[in-house]
């Protein structure tokens, strides 16, 4: 199978019941422009444009210093676009909101509470009441796969817990969309494995709209509904790939199922052929 160039609008999620999906985040024609410490601008990001359905898992891939990190940013309201503009639901994103959920390494637990004090931050923040904030806690607690750890505190637990906490937190506060910066990229095979089917298997029952930054082919069409793959820096969109491959997925199952092999091929050779340094600052 050839991957070919998707036509964003003809792409349908198989939700029950069926209806088209509508765009929930446009970025529109976005360039980022930095200034480095010899006061030189550097172009990070160029001209951008790209629809993201409701619902959907997409993936951003593409190589290191390309500016993936940095759309994640623009899209989460933490940096400003030099040119174009991001919209969430039609209005334009002018800062960080509820609706928009980060997980990244920088937003580190808060080291002095407990799994359950970081889970139950966020409905508190919000005003929930506290026997309905408890109870949401726990059953997130639950759903990420540490039920028993609610008394521990982040240094107690290993990398993967801290990140199924950090998962759980955001969750807590009910975002429309998750942006997830390379979650996964510091831990052990199995343990990626475990949090990315996991991760699945929360994304199957809830249906977020997911924003998912890796380095990892295989990561990103195991995952998604599409793959957007950016050439070297400066940023741009090389090539939207829409992954057709049948949902629920397990990993077991994809291993063996050609269509899969196909796009980790053709991806992977794509990426070798964009992964030549970029231009530094
Ligand atoms: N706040 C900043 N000030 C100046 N330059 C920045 C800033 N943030 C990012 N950059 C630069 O913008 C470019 C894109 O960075 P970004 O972190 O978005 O890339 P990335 O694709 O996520 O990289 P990686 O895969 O290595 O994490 C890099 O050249 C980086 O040095």
């Amino acid at each position: 199978m050839k991957v070919v160039p998707s036509r964003s609008s003809e792409w349908v999620r198989p939700v029950t019941p069926q209806k088209p999906a509508s765009a929930i985040i446009e970025i529109d024609h976005v360039s980022q422009v930095f200034q480095t410490s010899s006061r030189r601008d550097h172009l990070a990001l160029s001209d951008i444009s790209l629809t993201i359905e409701e619902r959907a898992f997409v993936s951003i891939l593409g190589p290191s210093g390309c500016g993936k990190s940095t759309l994640l940013y623009i899209v989460g309201g933490f940096v400003s676009p030099t040119s174009g503009a991001a919209k969430m639901k039609g209005k334009a994103i002018t800062g960080p909101g509820p609706d928009r959920g980060p997980v990244f390494q920088e937003f580190a637990l808060f080291p002095w509470k407990t799994v359950f004090g970081n889970v139950m931050y966020g409905p508190r923040q919000q005003g929930v009441r506290t026997a309905e904030a408890e109870a949401q806690s726990l059953a997130l607690i639950e759903m990420v796969g540490l039920k028993g750890y609610e008394n521990f505190y982040p240094k107690e637990l290993s990398g993967g817990m801290k990140q199924r906490v950090a998962l759980a937190r955001t969750l807590a506060y009910h975002p429309e969309v998750l942006l997830m910066d390379e979650p996964f990229g510091a831990l052990d095979a199995h343990t990626r494995t475990r949090l990315q089917n996991d991760l699945l298997n929360i994304w199957e029952r809830d249906r977020k709209t997911v924003l998912f930054v890796t380095h990892s082919v295989d990561e990103a069409v195991f995952l998604s509904d599409k793959v957007v793959m950016m050439s070297k820096s400066p940023g741009r969109i090389r090539q939207v790939i829409d992954i057709d491959l049948p949902r629920p997925r397990r990993r077991s199952e994809l291993l063996l199922d050609a269509r899969y092999q196909e796009y980790v091929v053709d991806i992977e050779r794509m990426f070798d052929e964009s992964d030549e340094a970029g231009s530094p600052p």
